[in-house]
């Protein structure tokens, strides 16, 4: 894709398990590593990078010539969402091919500027978006991002088996929601069950990413526009993404080669 160099998607089976959380953290931890970076939100029918980036509503992408949009720029990354396009408070009734049709407008016709890694939120599910992405976008690597219940579990595997179908490389598995620490009393409880990442990733062969808590800070920072990479970037959740995020980049320069950061910050 022109203006891109790596793509990775986050995936998950099920939908509500934190997806577009991550992505965005994800990416915002990939930037604040010094990698230029843009976000895709593929969710056509309920697209939340906008909000989770803090863009505000009816904001629209500008014209760049004929047929071509530039990107938004939020916290210092670039994104594209049909959130952009379209009035989010009408439903989208919209049949699989338009859908897809849509998600491929996206893909080719936003200008990126010269990204090291776009990250592509996908919609829960094994559908034509899914489909459409595998077989038109040279998709470097796949992030799995799950819950510990088994009801997620059994959906993150086919999102797995699916990449692996299509023979993109399972860069790992996020577990979110793991552990929930009362704010009251400290008193911590496995909400979702435990493990449930761990046994996923020794039996397709993958890596644990990261271990993300449920916690009020990261729902009330994502929901208010400043993901907690950008609200608390010294806090302990910030810290799992910096190191997803190096994980991730490690994974796709042993993979495909890479120079490292195209942009460089002086040491801190
Ligand atoms: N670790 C967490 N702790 C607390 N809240 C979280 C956490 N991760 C996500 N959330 C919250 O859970 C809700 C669902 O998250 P999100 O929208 O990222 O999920 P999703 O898997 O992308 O959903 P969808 O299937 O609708 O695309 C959001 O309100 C988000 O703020």
């Amino acid at each position: 894709m022109e203006g891109v160099k790596h793509i990775v998607a986050v995936a998950s089976g099920k939908g509500g398990v934190g997806k577009s959380t991550v992505t965005v953290n994800l990416a915002l931890a990939m930037a604040a590593e010094g990698y230029r970076v843009g976000v895709l939100d593929a969710d056509i029918y309920g697209p939340s990078q906008a909000q989770m980036l803090g863009v505000g509503e009816g904001v629209r992408p500008q014209a760049a010539g004929e047929n071509r949009f530039l990107p938004l720029e939020a916290h210092g990354i670039q994104a594209m969402s049909m959130a952009f396009m379209v009035d989010v408070r009408e439903p989208m009734v919209w049949r699989g091919p338009m859908v897809a049709g849509a998600f491929q407008q996206m893909l080719t016709q936003t200008k990126w500027d010269d990204l090291d890694y776009l990250f592509i939120d996908m919609p829960p599910g094994t559908g034509d978006v899914q489909l459409t992405l595998a077989q038109k976008v040279p998709v470097d690597g796949a992030v799995i991002v799950t819950t510990p219940q088994d009801i997620a579990l059994l959906d993150a595997r086919k999102g797995i088996e699916m990449f692996r179908k299509v023979k993109v490389p399972v860069l790992g598995v996020v577990e979110n929601m793991s552990l929930h620490t009362c704010s009251q009393c400290g008193h911590q409880e496995p909400v979702f069950g435990a493990g449930g990442g761990e046994r996923i990733a020794t039996e397709y062969d993958t890596r644990v990413l990261a271990r993300l808590p449920l916690a009020l800070s990261i729902r009330e920072q994502v929901d208010g526009g400043r993901p907690s990479v950008v609200a608390e970037p010294e806090g302990d959740i910030a810290a799992s993404f910096r190191d997803m995020a190096r994980q991730v980049a490690e994974q796709i320069a042993a993979s495909v080669g890479d120079s490292g950061p195209s942009i460089s910050f002086s040491e801190e």
